[in-house]
Order: structure tokens, then sequence, then C-alpha cells
């Protein structure tokens, strides 16, 4: 039977090593080790999603305030690049699966999310060209994995994210 980390491979079109390559090193420490390039990201990432002009995809955020979902997710971003424990310390053990239950996130609100990442990482300078990329691989093998542990999901993907990565 195909393990969960190789239909993530498959569907998101990550293999499974560049997935992890993000554990390679402490992303934390190589980009200066203070919580201020994921502060950046964060904040642009969600400009980006709360401005959006898809009215359906404002709608999933909509009832957490900008500055919480911000935090949230730098928190987030630090623990697991390497840095302090400022989410769990905060909010508890990530479980992002849990914590993602009462949201919509349909394989068109990911490609939406992916979208925005992108763009988020692509214009945040405090990071460097080699961690974007291990980042955004990162994150579409995540989303990916999301999907499949979500009821009703009885197709496979039929969209080449990998498409839509940057070039490396
Ligand atoms: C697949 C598309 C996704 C959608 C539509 C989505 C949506 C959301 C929403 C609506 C929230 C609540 C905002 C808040 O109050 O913090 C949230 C929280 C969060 N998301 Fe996502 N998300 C997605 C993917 C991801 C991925 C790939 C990651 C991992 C990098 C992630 C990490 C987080 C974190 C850390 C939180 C904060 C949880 C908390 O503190 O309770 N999300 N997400």
């Amino acid at each position: 039977m195909q393990s969960l980390q190789d239909k993530a491979s498959e569907w998101s079109g990550v293999a499974a090593g560049d997935a992890f390559a993000i554990d390679e090193g402490n992303v934390f420490e190589a980009l200066g080790g203070t919580t201020q390039p994921f502060v950046n990201l964060s904040t642009n990432f969600y400009t980006r999603v709360y401005e959006d002009e898809e009215e359906w995809f404002r709608q999933i955020f909509a009832g957490s305030k900008k500055e919480d979902a911000i935090r949230n997710q730098y928190e987030f971003l630090v623990q697991r690049m390497g840095g302090p424990q400022l989410f769990s310390q905060r909010r508890g053990h990530p479980a992002l699966i849990a914590r993602h239950r009462p949201f919509p996130v349909t394989h068109q609100a990911a490609e939406r999310w992916l979208h925005h990442m992108q763009q988020a990482v692509d214009t945040t300078d405090s990071i460097d060209a080699a961690t974007k990329t291990k980042m955004m691989h990162t994150a579409y093998f995540l989303v990916a994995g999301n999907e499949m542990t979500r009821q009703g999901h009885g197709t496979s993907c039929k969209c080449k994210h990998g498409e839509s990565k940057p070039a490396e």
C-alpha cells in the first residue's frame, strides 16, 4: 500500500527528501537568529490574504484578527525552523490538522493559500533564495498531506502543483 508520504509526494509534485530539506540545517539561525524574517513573511502573507479579491477566500479567515493570525503563523514558523518554541509556549502543541478542521480547506482554498505564500516568499528580501525554495517545498508537501487526511477526498489530485514551483 502507498504510504501517506508517497501520496503526498505524488499529489504535491515534491519529493519527500526535498520536503524535509528544511531540517538539514537550522534555518532560524541561518537567517540571523531573530524572529524578524518570519514576522516579515507572515505579515506579507496575511496582508495578501486579508486583501484578497476573492471574497470566498477572505471569508475563511474572517473569524480571526489579522494581527493574531500573523502572530500565530510567525511563532509557528520560528519554532518549526529551529528557533525558540514560541508557538507551543503560548498555544500548546501545533496539531495543525486538528486546528484547521473548523475551516473549509478545500482543494481550491489550498491552491489559493499556496499562491499567496509563494508571492509572500518571493517578495520577502530577508530570506535567501535557497531557503525560499525549501520553504515552498515543505508548504506544498504539508498542504498535500493535509488534504489527504480530510474525509471525502476520494479522487486524486489532477493539478500539477509542481508546475508552479519556483525555478531552481
Ligand atoms: C491549505 C490551505 C490553508 C488554509 C485555507 C488555512 C487556513 C487557516 C485559517 C483560517 C487559520 C486561522 C487563522 C488564525 O487565527 O491563526 C489558520 C491558522 C493557522 N495555519 Fe493555516 N491554512 C492553510 C494551510 C496551512 C499550512 C500549510 C500551514 C503550515 C505552514 C498552516 C499553518 C497555520 C498555523 C500555524 C495557524 C495558527 C493555528 C493556531 O494558532 O490556532 N496553515 N490557517
